[in-house]
């Protein structure tokens, strides 16, 4: 069972989206990371037949979603990036009500919802109003509303926007747990969301994937490298111009950095383990998005 993208092509106007994108998914957690405007919603709105492609194919298991139409959308579960949650229903009324949309009879969205809200940890408050909940309750109670169908492909558009770092560790794990004998897409600027938990990152931007692999094959086919240097302050200055600096701390004895470039920049820097944001700043550049560095 594989989700085959083929030349996929998006235009508003004549702005490509997406661009020419080709790629193949299976079973497994896929982290699609860019910054704003790089295509990602337009991509994942394609995914679930809401946009269709100006060129290009997308093939479920051979056949073209969208003549597949409600058997493919029967396999999906969609949490957009602004969920619609009906703000004076109870937690358990909004699944149940969108457990109907999706046609579960009513004894099967009971017990599936009772479930989905153990899984997400929302039992307690299953009788409270949407609009009571936190952030991240509104955010799990949305990808359990995306769990009622059991689908074989989940599609979540930046489910960790405006969650604190408990709750973004939280999700990562729930991620984990819902991934198994599931294809999981999801979308992040965020680097910390997808490190850990994808088994393949798609680096997305102007529309196209400029690199996807493994967190370990992304880092070995790095073009660039990461240098550490403390120097004075005006030298400091003069580096920000030069390299893309991804830190800066300031020291008793200077300034120290971490700079990307393939060469040292200056003789005294010491090479250093690259990581998956600052290939994410090479990538990227001065347009990277919000990063979490403490996760
Ligand atoms: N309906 C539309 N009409 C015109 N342009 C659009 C439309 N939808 C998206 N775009 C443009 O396409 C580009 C990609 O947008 P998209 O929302 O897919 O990016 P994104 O990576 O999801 O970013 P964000 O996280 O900000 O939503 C942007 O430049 C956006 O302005």
């Amino acid at each position: 069972m594989a989700l085959i993208l083929d030349g996929l092509t998006k235009t508003f106007s004549s702005f490509p989206a997406v661009n020419n994108l080709s790629y193949t998914m299976d079973t497994g957690v896929y982290g699609l990371l860019g910054v704003n405007g790089a295509g990602k919603t337009t991509l994942m709105r394609m995914l679930c037949t809401l946009l269709t492609p100006t060129s290009g194919t997308i093939t479920w298991d051979g056949q073209d979603i969208f003549s597949l139409g409600s058997a493919y959308r029967n396999l999906l579960g969609y949490l957009p990036q602004d969920f619609g949650y009906y703000p004076d229903f109870s937690v358990q009324d909004y699944l149940l009500y969108i457990a109907s949309i999706k046609g579960l009879r009513p004894a099967t969205a009971r017990q599936r919802m009772q479930n989905l809200l153990e899984q997400v940890g929302l039992t307690q408050v299953r009788r409270q109003k949407m609009k009571k909940l936190s952030g991240g309750m509104k955010r799990r109670a949305g990808i359990a509303q995306a769990m009622l169908n059991d689908p074989k492909i989940l599609i979540l558009d930046e489910p960790t926007a405006g969650l604190d770092p408990k709750e973004r560790i939280r999700f990562r794990n729930l991620i984990s747990e819902l991934a198994e004998n599931r294809l999981v897409l999801l979308s992040t600027h965020i680097v910390s969301d997808v490190e850990y938990i994808a088994d393949q990152i798609l680096l997305m931007k102007d529309g196209s994937l400029v690199h996807h692999g493994t967190s370990q094959q992304l880092l070995a086919a790095a073009p660039t490298q990461v240098w550490t240097c403390t120097v004075p302050r005006a030298q400091a200055d003069q580096l920000l111009h030069q390299y893309p600096v991804v830190n800066l701390k300031t020291l008793p004895q200077g300034v120290q950095l971490r700079v990307l470039s393939q060469t040292p920049p200056t003789p005294e820097a010491h090479p250093a383990e690259m990581t998956l944001e600052d290939l994410f700043l090479h990538y990227f550049g001065e347009t990277a998005g919000e990063t979490d560095a403490a996760l």
